[in-house]
């Protein structure tokens, strides 16, 4: 029994000299950031399932938050996927010192950290079993130099698997953003999502949902390509908030395609910035 461990509760812990090495207390496995980084909050952005626009999502709390002033960093752990470099137009191999890597920095002063910046070829698959995936995502905090940030946004990995599971228990994440999308499927895996960030005792800060609908470009009637929503459904079950809903919208697509992200003003999650 873990209360009996060693031969001692953990309320005794209190004012016991051995309470720091003591097998009996819950050990933190949190990492340190590099000495060059002064991150102030940290914000994980999941999806329970891959393709639903959690990239988009991440970029777009990013630049709105740049555009208000602040100073922001994006974390691309998605390692197998990762597409946020390409977004923001960088194709560079990251630089380093002794003293850590030096994250890009996108026209628009967006920090990015990528394992795309790492490879001698963007196009190289990264064929790395899941303990070394998750080894590459705590270096992202521990050996990159993020300088002064106001916000790192982190860009998961799809489903909750090893990757998040090691990024909620080695790095200090304030809070998650679950993205979605209005199919029945992907509402009962926002629950998976939801769930594991609790176990991670990770506040979870609030749901976006994507390609909530189409706005026709003659009648401006909204279309709901993909049924209708259950968003406010699930939210209201797990008592989290809705704080966006997201159009398809040809012009962020264009955005990413021409890798101009950097530009793009993205209104329909300014409310949702102001939530974080
Ligand atoms: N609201 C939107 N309007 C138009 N295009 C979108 C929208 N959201 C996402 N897309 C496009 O859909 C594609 C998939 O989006 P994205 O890469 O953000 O998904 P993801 O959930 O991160 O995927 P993965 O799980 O594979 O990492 C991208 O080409 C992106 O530009």
């Amino acid at each position: 029994m873990a209360e009996e461990q060693n031969g001692c509760k953990p309320s005794d812990c209190a004012g016991c000299a051995h309470a720091d090495s003591c097998g009996s207390k819950p050990q933190s496995l949190l990492k340190p950031a590099n000495p060059h980084s002064h991150v102030n909050k940290v914000i994980a952005v999941v999806s329970g399932k891959g393709g639903v626009g959690k990239s988009m999502v991440t970029a777009s709390l990013a630049r709105i938050m740049r555009e208000q002033g602040f100073n922001v960093g994006i974390m691309d752990a998605d390692i197998t996927g990762p597409s946020i470099p390409k977004m923001y137009g960088i194709h560079k191999q990251a630089m380093g010192t002794e003293e850590g890597i030096i994250p890009e920095e996108a026209k628009d002063g967006t920090k990015i950290m990528s394992v795309n910046l790492l490879l001698p070829n963007e196009s190289d698959p990264v064929i790395w079993r899941g303990p070394v995936i998750a080894n590459v995502v705590t270096q992202f905090w521990t050996d990159v130099m993020w300088g002064e940030l106001d916000y790192l946004f982190v860009d998961m990995p799809p489903g909750t698997g090893d990757v998040p599971l090691t990024v909620f228990q080695s790095l200090p994440v304030d809070g998650i953003v679950i993205v979605t999308s209005p199919q029945d499927l992907v509402q009962m895996i926002v629950k998976k999502a939801y769930n594991m960030a609790c176990q991670m005792d990770i506040p979870v800060l609030g749901i976006v949902e994507n390609y909530s609908y189409l706005v026709c470009p003659d009648c401006g009637k909204k279309i709901s390509v993909f049924g209708e929503s259950h968003v406010d459904e699930t939210a209201k079950e797990l008592d989290i908030p809705v704080i966006g809903k997201m159009p398809i919208d040809a012009g962020l697509a264009e955005a990413v395609e021409e890798e101009r992200f950097y530009e793009i003003s993205n209104d329909y999650l300014t409310d949702a910035v102001n939530k974080l």
